[in-house]
């Protein structure tokens, strides 16, 4: 069973779309863990569905914690949390229930549950299963954020739109990390983000979606995070954020695109800084033999466009075993790329502060240096 994943920390995620509610548990915690619900809730935001450019099914999204905190603090027991289900429209998949949709998880869902998963709305294998990630990923991002580490990503491409390049100016990347953690719909430059938004909303008018790229950096992590060979901090992350429904591509620092370069070009220089091992370049993404440099960790998703489209797709009759169109109706997002960002930053979060567990012991968490001496 893998709904449960990580070391020191673990996450389990359970629930379906069109079920009562969906949730996550959290183990690990340090007793006395800040859960900074006001937090949570600004996190959540960012994920929720709005305007034109994604599913009309709006959800309040409300966090529940069952268990596992009390007075605003972790007991250090397992913390459960709850969001209900309060929007479904599950008559809308009634019509084409048989009807396998291609690009989503209805024939591989069938083909391992035999006919017993909650086929409504994608059930477990739905977007929405992404947001109890983000309320329990968003207990590290703060957990991270007060350590001094910042995760930021911004929709480097959606809709065949590029965003401005993150900077190499350590100050100005800073800034511009921090500017798109307030920010809903996260670009550095907000007329290509205009024009994103334009073109996902082309898209839409058309019965179809689009996809895009997200890239996330991550400031401030000491050098030497990172576990030996199957927990490298590549084979960690890429493992979580293959997670996320609809992401089908990872890759750090320059990525595929190292496969062009020469080994001059590919290697990162060191040089000493205030005291500090740095490199004059970042090609290799902050990591090097899976575990962390000190250089600001870079990584890319790329999230495909949303399989749910209005468009007459051929498909086949599950029940009936025989060809078929599907013409879907109900709601869905024209695109996923915006709203997933929130949830790379969180599951980002989870991934480094368990590897940092790992490293320090829980006890990382306390004072303000990361005792790396
Ligand atoms: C936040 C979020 C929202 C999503 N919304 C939709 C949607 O409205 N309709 C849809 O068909 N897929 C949506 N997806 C994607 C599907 O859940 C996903 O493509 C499907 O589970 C198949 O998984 P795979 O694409 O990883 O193979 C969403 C994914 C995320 C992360
Ligand atoms: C509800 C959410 O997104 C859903 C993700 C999703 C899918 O197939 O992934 C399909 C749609 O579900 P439904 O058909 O029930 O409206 C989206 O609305 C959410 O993200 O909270």
């Amino acid at each position: 069973m893998s709904d449960c994943t990580g070391t020191a920390f673990t996450l389990t995620v359970f629930g379906e779309s069109h079920g009562p509610a969906i949730g996550a548990v959290v183990t690990g915690l340090r007793p006395g863990t800040v859960i900074d619900e006001a937090f949570v809730a600004r996190q959540m935001d960012k994920r929720r569905a709005k305007g034109k450019i994604s599913t009309a099914r709006t959800e309040a999204d409300r966090v529940r914690f069952v268990s596992g905190v009390y007075q605003g603090r972790a007991t250090g027991t397992a913390l459960t949390l709850l969001i209900e289900n309060e929007n479904t429209r599950s008559g809308d998949y009634a019509k084409t229930a048989d009807l396998l949709r291609p690009g989503h998880a209805d024939y591989t869902a069938y083909a391992k549950y035999g006919g017993y998963q909650d086929a409504r709305g994608g059930g477990h294998f739905s977007g929405r299963l992404t947001a109890p990630v983000v309320a329990a990923g968003s207990i590290f991002t703060k957990m991270l954020e007060d350590k001094g580490v910042v995760i930021a990503t911004h929709l480097a491409k959606c809709a065949g739109v590029e965003d401005a390049p993150f900077s190499r100016d350590p100050e100005t990347l800073l800034r511009q990390a921090r500017q798109l953690n307030e920010k809903d719909f996260a670009v550095l430059d907000e007329v290509r983000g205009a024009a994103m938004t334009r073109a996902i909303e082309a898209a839409a008018a058309e019965g179809d979606s689009v996809g895009g790229v997200l890239e996330t950096v991550v400031l401030g992590l000491p050098a030497g995070v990172g576990e030996p060979f199957f927990d490298s901090v590549e084979s960690v992350l890429a493992g979580l954020l293959f997670s996320i429904p609809a992401v089908k591509g990872v890759e750090f620092g320059d990525g595929f695109a190292l496969a062009g370069l020469r080994g001059s070009q590919a290697n990162d220089p060191f040089r000493m800084q205030g005291g500090r091992v740095v490199t004059t370049q970042n090609r290799n993404g902050g990591v090097n033999g899976g575990i962390t440099n000190g250089m600001p960790v870079v990584l890319r998703t790329v999230v495909k466009p949303t399989p749910s489209i209005y468009k007459v797709q051929q498909t086949v009759d599950y029940a009936a075993k025989r060809n078929a169109t599907l013409q879907i109706n109900g709601r869905h997002d024209p695109c996923i790329v915006h709203r997933a960002r929130v949830v790379q930053d969180s599951l980002v979060a989870f991934g480094l502060a368990d590897l940092c567990a790992q490293q320090f012991g829980t006890a990382w968490q306390e004072g303000s240096s990361w005792n790396t001496d």
